[in-house]
């Protein structure tokens, strides 16, 4: 008997097409339903981690009758960049890619971030379907539309607006992942928690080892419980026009650190980060309660996560922080809490008052 499949609407309001995260197990099933018969041609975009898994989806899709090829691409964020963005345009130009073809991009959510933004500038745009394999990806990445890629100059700088057709999230994608990386993926759930679910952050604190790990009783609920979180939001406002940027809560500084470590860190570790040094804002700004500020440190410690980066460090993050998407001319705007689930944006804050905060987080 196979298990219950959970399904959860994006969109469908304000001209967008609606699409679905399906979350369960051994989903890959779905796949050629959501490619559709229109499609003679399918790439599948996989990092190196996960050639198998790549090889193995190429050799099912050829024989369901597609033309399939499998584009191997580096692990993490070496392929969010435009060199590897300019292979597999390669890629699908000599594949002899259509309007009427689809990308496939299995991975994490560096690779679902590539094969989004490669579907949106392929012919100016051709559908795709993300197959989240990281926590972070089901959780975060692969929902809602936001694709891109890194530049010298800054995290994410380059990308697209290109929602997915569908998501498949097939949690049995998780018992390989490393768990460095899996830990990292709790920093996207805990902010869902922050920002929106306090659940999310009882559930974790009910047991945090736990929480560690796919085997963790309550994985299927945190991250349904992340997903529609995320697919609320981006229903209301797919082009970041206002509600959107609640989910780059901790995003100024992880970025910044991101960029400072050339992109070295996990995004999550700087996400983790990111919200303490959020919290410790929110709380100097005379927006946040010291319990909640507290409760930052304490959760995202219990799951092993950072809560520091290096002092000296602090002028380079600024520079860094002004080519943030949230800044406008200027003025740099953080997203902070006035309490729990309740995030605003802090604009222009004066400077002695983000040194004092960094002091908390700087070591
Ligand atoms: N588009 C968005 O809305 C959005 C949201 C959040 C994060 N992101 C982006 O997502 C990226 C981070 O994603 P991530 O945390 O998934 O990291 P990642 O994609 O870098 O994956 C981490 C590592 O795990 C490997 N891997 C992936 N799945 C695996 C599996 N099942 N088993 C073993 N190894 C596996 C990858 O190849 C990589 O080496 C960042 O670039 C971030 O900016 C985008
Ligand atoms: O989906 C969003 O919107 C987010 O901000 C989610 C973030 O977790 C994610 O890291 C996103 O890629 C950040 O977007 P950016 O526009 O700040 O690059
Ligand atoms: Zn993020």
């Amino acid at each position: 008997m196979s298990e219950a499949v959970t399904r959860v609407q994006v969109g469908g309001s304000a001209g967008t097409d609606p699409y679905e995260v399906l979350i369960g197990r051994q989903l890959l099933g779905e796949l050629g339903g959501l490619i559709g018969d229109r499609a003679k041609r399918v790439a599948v975009i996989h990092p190196e981690a996960l050639a198998d898994t790549g090889e193995a989806l190429r050799a099912d899709l050829a024989e369901q009758g597609f033309e399939a090829v499998a584009i191997q691409v580096p692990n993490a964020e070496e392929a969010k960049t435009a060199e590897v963005a300019a292979y597999c345009w390669k890629a699908l130009g000599q594949s002899g890619f259509t309007r009427t073809d689809v990308v496939v991009g299995v991975g994490g959510g560096a690779t679902t971030d590539l094969a989004g933004f490669v579907a949106a500038t392929w012919l100016r745009g051709v559908r795709w379907i993300a197959v989240p394999t990281t926590v972070l990806a089901m959780v975060d990445a692969a929902v809602g539309g936001k694709t891109g890629i890194n530049t010298a100059e800054g995290k994410n700088l380059v990308g697209a607006f290109h929602p997915p057709a569908g998501v498949l999230c097939d949690l049995a994608a998780l018992d390989s992942l490393p768990v460095h990386d899996y830990v990292s993926g709790l920093a996207e759930i805990i902010k869902a928690g922050f920002i929106a679910d306090p659940v999310i952050l009882d559930l974790i604190e009910s047991d945090p080892e736990a929480a560690r790990t796919p085997a963790g009783p309550h994985t299927a609920e945190l991250i349904e419980r992340s997903i529609r979180v995320k697919a609320e939001v981006v229903s209301g406002d797919l082009k970041e026009s206002g509600l959107r940027e609640i989910l780059n809560y901790g995003h100024t500084l992880a970025h910044a650190i991101e960029k400072n470590e050339r992109y070295k860190w996990r995004h999550g570790a700087a996400v983790s980060v990111g919200m303490h040094f959020a919290a410790e804002l929110g709380r100097l700004a005379g927006r946040l309660d010291d319990a909640t500020a507290d409760r930052h440190r304490t959760i995202l410690e219990s799951v092993g996560l950072p809560l520091s980066y290096r002092y000296d460090q602090w002028p380079k993050l600024v520079e860094n922080m002004k080519v943030d998407k949230k800044s406008r001319g200027d003025l740099l705007r953080f997203i902070v809490l006035d309490g729990l689930a309740k995030p605003t944006v802090l604009e222009g804050p004066d400077p002695a008052v983000l040194l004092a905060a960094y002091g908390e987080v700087g070591e």
